[in-house]
């Protein structure tokens, strides 16, 4: 019988996949960083029992109308923004991300991203390997505090929690933000539900942890950093076009709020020019909020046994409803 044929868009570590070379005929795109061609995809689609898919590659209708035997797409990350979801339950197609293994992973880097941005951690770096630092100073890259703040939490789910979470130890107040109450996070972690405004109002640091839907698309903009603090910083660990870009910075230059912490683009990887690179107090990273080798790993392994569940006719673990 003919072995399932399973197309991978980014070359994974071989011995990960190694053990399912027996029953399945893997292929992989060549490179670890480069995105598959548009073209490739399409003709690996036309052939594929299962696509394992990065969050870069857009999985649209055009796309899925190829795939005459596609079972299973399994997006190696917990957004899915990136997938015609709906397109794909048309098609019969199950869709599966992973969520949870890369909670607090993620929690970590975000909550680091706060503190690298409110602490000035990169400037202070570039000072000393730039050979500025002449001696000990009173107010030498004097940052923000952190312990005993607020932070606002926008989208408080799995990683919202964990953040939270991480917020407890700094004894900081926690507010949230989401389409509905969460009373268990607030019983748990001491949380405050307030509206969305209130919580720009009310934060020292804001944090973006929503999904990109189209409810979401642009909702931190000059009005929203408008009503923040002049002293506020945002930080972004969700989706880069959750943010009018152009919004941010004009905020960040007027002085409307003090600072940002991003992890994420509209358009990635960011131009190295783009504006938000010029502010100093702008702290920017690769979309690197899951990126520990056990995570990433986790992952992977997620992807594989959710794929390897459809093929043999079961439920996936964790599939996008
Ligand atoms: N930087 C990185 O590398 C990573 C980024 N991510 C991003 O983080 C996101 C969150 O992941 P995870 O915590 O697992 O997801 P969850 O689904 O657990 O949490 C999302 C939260 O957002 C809330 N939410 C949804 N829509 C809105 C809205 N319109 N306004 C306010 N809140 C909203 C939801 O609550 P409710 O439904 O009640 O509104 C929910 O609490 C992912 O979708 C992904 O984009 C994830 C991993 C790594
Ligand atoms: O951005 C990463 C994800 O897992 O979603």
């Amino acid at each position: 019988m003919k072995k399932p044929y399973i197309f991978i868009t980014r070359t994974l570590p071989e011995e990960i996949i190694a053990p399912f070379r027996a029953n399945w005929d893997i292929q992989m795109w060549d490179s670890e960083e480069k995105p598959v061609d548009r073209t490739i995809l399409i003709q690996e689609t036309a052939k594929a029992d299962a696509l394992i898919t990065m969050l870069s590659d857009r999985i649209d209708e055009q796309l899925l109308e190829q795939g005459a035997q596609l079972k299973v797409i399994a997006n190696l990350a917990v957004g899915f923004d990136n997938i015609d979801v709906k397109a794909a339950q048309k098609k019969g197609i199950i869709v599966t991300n992973t969520p949870d293994v890369l909670t607090e992973t993620t929690a970590d880097l975000t909550f680091g991203l706060l503190m690298a941005t409110a602490r000035r951690f990169i400037e202070a770096s570039d000072h000393i390997r730039n050979g500025n630092w002449e001696n000990w100073a009173p107010l030498l890259l004097a940052g923000l505090d952190i312990h005993h703040k607020t932070i606002g939490i926008v989208g408080m789910g799995r990683i919202g929690r964990a953040v939270a979470h991480r917020a407890q130890g700094f004894h900081m107040n926690v507010l949230y933000h989401n389409r509905s109450r969460d009373t268990e996070a607030e019983s748990a972690l001491g949380a405050t539900y307030v509206s969305f405004e209130e919580l720009l109002q009310q934060s020292d640091f804001v944090v973006c942890l929503a999904p990109f839907t189209e409810e979401t698309a642009g909702m931190f903009n000059a009005k929203a950093f408008q009503t923040m603090k002049s002293s506020a910083m945002f930080i972004n660990a969700s989706r880069g076009a959750n943010v009018v870009e152009e919004d941010l910075y004009e905020a960040l230059v007027a002085g409307d709020i003090a600072g940002a912490g991003l992890d994420v683009f509209t358009k990635e990887p960011i131009a190295n020019d783009h504006p938000l690179l010029t502010l100093k107090q702008v702290v920017a990273l690769p979309h690197i909020g899951s990126a520990s080798v056990e995570t990433r790993q986790a992952m992977m392994h997620l992807c594989l046994e959710n794929i390897n569940l459809v093929l043999s006719g079961q439920q996936p673990k964790t599939e996008v409803k």
